[in-house]
């Protein structure tokens, strides 16, 4: 199977690698520093604290995707923000039968994929994963969860999504087709939206924030906020998943954070905007309140555009 990862970084990197490793053509889109590493030294993968790695010596690598050839699959791992200059590059290698599939986070991610290539195109797609460049060429896992929710929603993404499910558990990789890849899409943005507004917002990680009343009731009240919000436009989520989310919440290390936490804590520019951003965005169409979603927009606004010059 013919795979590029628009983007090299934690997530295209990260399954990317894995993907090579079972034996996929993989074709890795990079930039800067790490572009130059990763054609220097290749491209490593660091888990379980650096005590296990994978690495590629002679990754096939470049800035530009038409360098690489053709693709099934695109896997579309960029930040959120850089999305439409990602379309415009990996255009040269779509074929009639390529997909596109969007690991970043958010429901909104794929709207934009869909007026670009078609719904044929596109793949649906939920990465439960957390990993991070640590420093040029090198991609660090933390903990040991890797699981990968595929699907479309046409027969042929559908077949397509199913050949790259296959490939995927060959690499090792915990991959699945849920029943409907649109509920599994948004029960990752409760989950998400909630953990990541407390992580950043209180600069901490889960285990103080589940501990203490008053935030646990403002997590709660996130969770069920996006809940109410994907209901309200018809995605059929189940009637406790506000209440599944806090159990996966209390089930996580408590010293688990986001990575929204971690850009804030660096600062880097925040998904924000994706997150609870959309949930306060959607919420206003759908005439569902969202006091809390907007209360973290407001929180966060300062540091959305990552650490500004004083003043
Ligand atoms: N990492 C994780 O554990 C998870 C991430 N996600 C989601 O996945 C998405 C990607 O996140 P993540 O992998 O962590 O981000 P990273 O910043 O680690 O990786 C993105 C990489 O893409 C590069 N890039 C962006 N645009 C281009 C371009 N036009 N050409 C070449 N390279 C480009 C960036 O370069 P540069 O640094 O120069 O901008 C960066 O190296 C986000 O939406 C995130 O929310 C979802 C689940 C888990
Ligand atoms: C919560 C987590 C680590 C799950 O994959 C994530 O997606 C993120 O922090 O962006």
């Amino acid at each position: 199977m013919r795979i590029i990862c628009m983007g090299s970084g934690g997530l295209g990197g990260f399954y990317g690698a894995l993907l090579a490793s079972a034996g996929c053509e993989v074709g890795f889109v990079a930039r800067g520093t790490h572009l130059g590493a990763m054609r220097a030294q290749g491209l490593t993968i660091e888990r379980d604290g650096g005590r296990e790695s994978l690495h590629l010596p002679n990754p096939r690598v470049s800035e530009d995707p038409a360098d690489l050839g053709a693709a099934d699959v695109v896997i579309m791992g960029v930040k959120l923000w850089d999305t439409p200059g990602a379309i415009e590059a990996i255009r040269p290698v779509m074929r009639e039968g390529s997909c596109v599939l969007s690991l970043q986070n958010g429901v909104t991610k794929d709207d934009a994929l869909r007026e670009a290539f078609g719904e044929d195109h596109v793949l649906g797609g939920v990465a439960y994963v957390a990993t991070a460049i640590s420093r040029p060429g090198v991609i660090a896992q933390t903990g040991p969860m890797q699981r990968l929710l595929l699907g479309a929603r046409t027969a042929p993404g559908q077949q397509m999504a199913a050949r790259l499910c296959e490939a995927a558990t060959a690499a090792g990789i915990d991959a699945s087709l849920p029943p409907d890849i649109t509920v599994a899409i948004w029960q990752k943005f409760v989950f998400l939206v909630g953990m990541s507004s407390m992580t950043a917002a209180s600069r901490s990680t889960i285990g103080p924030i589940r501990h203490t009343h008053a935030s646990r009731a403002f997590l709660a009240e996130l969770f069920g906020e996006t809940a109410a919000v994907g209901r309200a436009l018809g995605v059929a989520l189940p009637e406790h998943e506000a209440e599944a989310a806090m159990q996966r919440a209390d089930a996580v290390s408590a010293a688990m954070t986001t990575s929204m936490h971690h850009d804030l804590e660096a600062g880097r520019r925040l998904e924000l905007p994706w997150l609870a951003g959309t949930v306060a965005e959607l919420g206003a169409k759908a005439g569902v309140p969202t006091p809390c979603a907007r209360a973290i927009v407001a929180v966060l606004a300062p540091h959305v555009e990552g650490r500004r010059a004083p003043g």
